[in-house]
């Protein structure tokens, strides 16, 4: 599914980015946690093809993303900070607007699909303005899958949400796990990582420092883990 070979990020001469290698399978639900300044946002842009590698390959779906090619963008679906939404349109013409630039066949009937799938659909008609943060955040998830993308990245997907939002954001996401979608998901947010992904990568200075499967893991015992492995640079777990 995602297959990261020996891929290193320079910018202005720094090393970001050290030689990092891993494959991700149909199915997996991985986690990405690290320390502030870890790297994990340029991995992040690096695996969503907002950036280039220095060195190394990335292969998408059997595709090597060798050049930023929109062939290769309709394999993913991204969820950043940026929900890429236009406020005064409501859910419908947004993900038209989407479907469009997707060519996804069939665009009313897999509106309706993707809307039911988040939730939304009481409010197909209403403008994105009117939505509360965890509806946007919904929403661009909806946006997200429109297209049907074999892997879904999620840049900190639970800023600004508030529990309930969390909670509802959470289901979403066990659902598309449960439906075999691959999920590739940097968070601060380590608790819930634990609970609903089954692999989780752990970055510290540009390298993985962990990967290993999620089962069986206490939140604590974990916590005890991270520490060890991320020393001094962060204590916020
Ligand atoms: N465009 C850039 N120019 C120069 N340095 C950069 C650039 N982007 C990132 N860096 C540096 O690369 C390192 C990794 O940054 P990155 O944003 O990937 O970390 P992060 O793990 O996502 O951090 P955070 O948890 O704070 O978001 C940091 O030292 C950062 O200052």
């Amino acid at each position: 599914m995602l297959v990261v070979e020996n891929i290193e990020k320079s910018i202005g001469g720094k090393n970001i980015i050290s030689p990092v290698s891993f494959e991700v399978k149909q199915g997996e639900f991985v986690t990405v946690l690290g320390p502030n300044g870890a790297g994990k946002s340029t991995l992040f842009k690096l695996l969503s093809l907002a950036t280039q590698p220095t060195k190394g390959k990335i292969f998408i779906n059997g595709k090597q993303a060798s050049s930023l090619s929109s062939d290769l963008r309709k394999e993913i679906g991204v969820i950043s900070h940026h929900t890429f939404l236009y406020d005064n349109l409501s859910a419908l013409e947004n993900l038209r607007f989407y479907g469009q630039a997707y060519q996804v066949s069939n665009i009313e009937k897999r509106i309706k699909e993707v809307l039911r799938y988040v939730g939304l659909q009481m409010y197909t008609y209403d403008a994105v303005r009117t939505y509360s943060r965890g509806m946007q955040q919904r929403l661009a998830i909806a946006r997200a899958i429109l297209h049907n993308p074999a892997i879904l990245f999620l840049d900190e997907p639970y800023t600004g949400l508030d529990q309930h939002a969390i909670q509802i954001l959470n289901e979403v996401l066990e659902s598309l796990h449960k439906d075999n979608r691959t999920l590739f998901m940097i968070t601060h947010n380590y608790e819930d990582a634990l609970a609903l992904s089954n692999r989780l990568l752990v970055i510290a200075k540009g390298r993985i420092v962990y990967d290993a499967d999620t089962t069986g893991i206490k939140s604590e015992e974990f916590r005890k883990i991270y520490l060890k492995l991320v020393g001094s640079e962060e204590r916020r777990v």
